[in-house]
């Protein structure tokens, strides 16, 4: 059964669709990413799971618990690390710790937690002394002192240098062997990747993909980036992407004045018949390459939006 279950849910902000009909079901143990573009809806996503926010429609069901029955039951089995964290800068880690643990009947020891999260030695630091990297440790950490099943991380290394984004991973594989369910959201390709069981892309409130990293990938590695140079200018171009779309195996094309790009799963065939036109109509193409598909690439085909890190 999934610890979590979400169908058709949705939200609006006046005019703004930030959430338009999202469903998903994430199984015990998982890593669950949510990746996407500013503004394609993941922070209002994870707010309504969370019961941040109301949404306008839809269903959100943890096992067989729901906000409007179970609220409390919820709030108890959930651990929540928000974009801007509620730190009390004025207190030390362990005073941090201690103080939301008396929010809950049951929690962990600040021990227990500064142990996971590698702070035992800051124990004692306000928070305002501590590192970027140390203070986002610790916000997870606070989302972990009920000792939840399912714990949502908003973007919990953007910012960080790369060793304090490592350290973070380090937590959340650790939670993973703890049995935990973790649901993601990044900006970084490479944490989706390495991290994820199953990764769901958003765009423009709606789910684009969902699937293991891998299937993800294997899914558009199949497509080769061809990219076609043309002596004679744009005209030449726009002709021959008219001529590459015909080809049933291109799956995409863009152009910039008189470089083509097409996104083709046979690259040979469609370079053939590709120069078959351009001879017929006397074009010369001065420069050809042809590339495998990375995993920014995959976002790209997905939301036709350039990736930003
Ligand atoms: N409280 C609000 N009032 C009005 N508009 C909002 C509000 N919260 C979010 N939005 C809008 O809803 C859309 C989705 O925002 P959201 O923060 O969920 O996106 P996001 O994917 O988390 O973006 P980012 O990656 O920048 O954090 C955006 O257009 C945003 O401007």
């Amino acid at each position: 059964m999934p610890v979590l279950e979400v169908q058709n849910l949705r939200k609006s902000f006046g005019d703004v669709r930030a959430v338009e009909s999202i469903s998903f079901s994430v199984e015990p143990g998982e890593i669950f990413t949510i990746i996407g573009p500013n503004g394609a809806g993941k922070t209002t996503t994870l707010e309504m799971i969370e019961g941040l926010q109301p949404p306008d429609a839809g269903s959100i069901k943890f096992g067989d618990k729901s906000w409007d029955k179970d609220a409390e039951q919820i709030k108890y089995n959930i651990g929540v690390q928000p974009q801007s964290s509620a730190i009390f800068d004025l207190l030390t880690v362990e005073e941090n710790l201690e103080l939301f643990a008396t929010f809950y009947p049951q929690s962990r020891s600040a021990a227990e937690v500064m142990e996971m999260i590698n702070l035992t030695d800051q124990r004692n630091r306000h928070v305002k002394k501590l590192s970027g990297g140390q203070q986002q440790r610790l916000a997870i950490g606070l989302a972990m002192v009920n000792d939840p099943q399912i714990i949502f991380l908003d973007e919990p290394t953007t910012g960080l240098d790369p060793q304090a984004r490592r350290n973070i991973w380090d937590i959340i594989l650790k939670l993973k062997t703890l049995g935990k369910t973790t649901i993601l959201t990044t900006h970084y390709m490479e944490e989706a990747e390495k991290l994820s069981d199953r990764v769901c892309i958003v765009d423009q409130g709606k789910i684009v993909a969902l699937d293991t990293p891998s299937a993800l990938i294997d899914s558009l590695t199949k497509e080769r980036e061809v990219r076609l140079s043309f002596l004679d200018g744009s005209a030449a171009a726009v002709a021959a992407e008219d001529a590459a779309r015909a080809h049933h195996s291109v799956a995409r094309t863009h152009l910039e004045g008189e470089v083509l790009q097409l996104w083709t799963t046979k690259p040979e065939e469609t370079l053939y018949e590709l120069f078959g036109f351009t001879k017929d109509r006397g074009y010369r193409v001065e420069q050809i390459s042809i590339r495998e598909l990375s995993l920014e690439d995959v976002f790209i085909a997905f939301t036709g939006k350039e990736w930003r890190d």
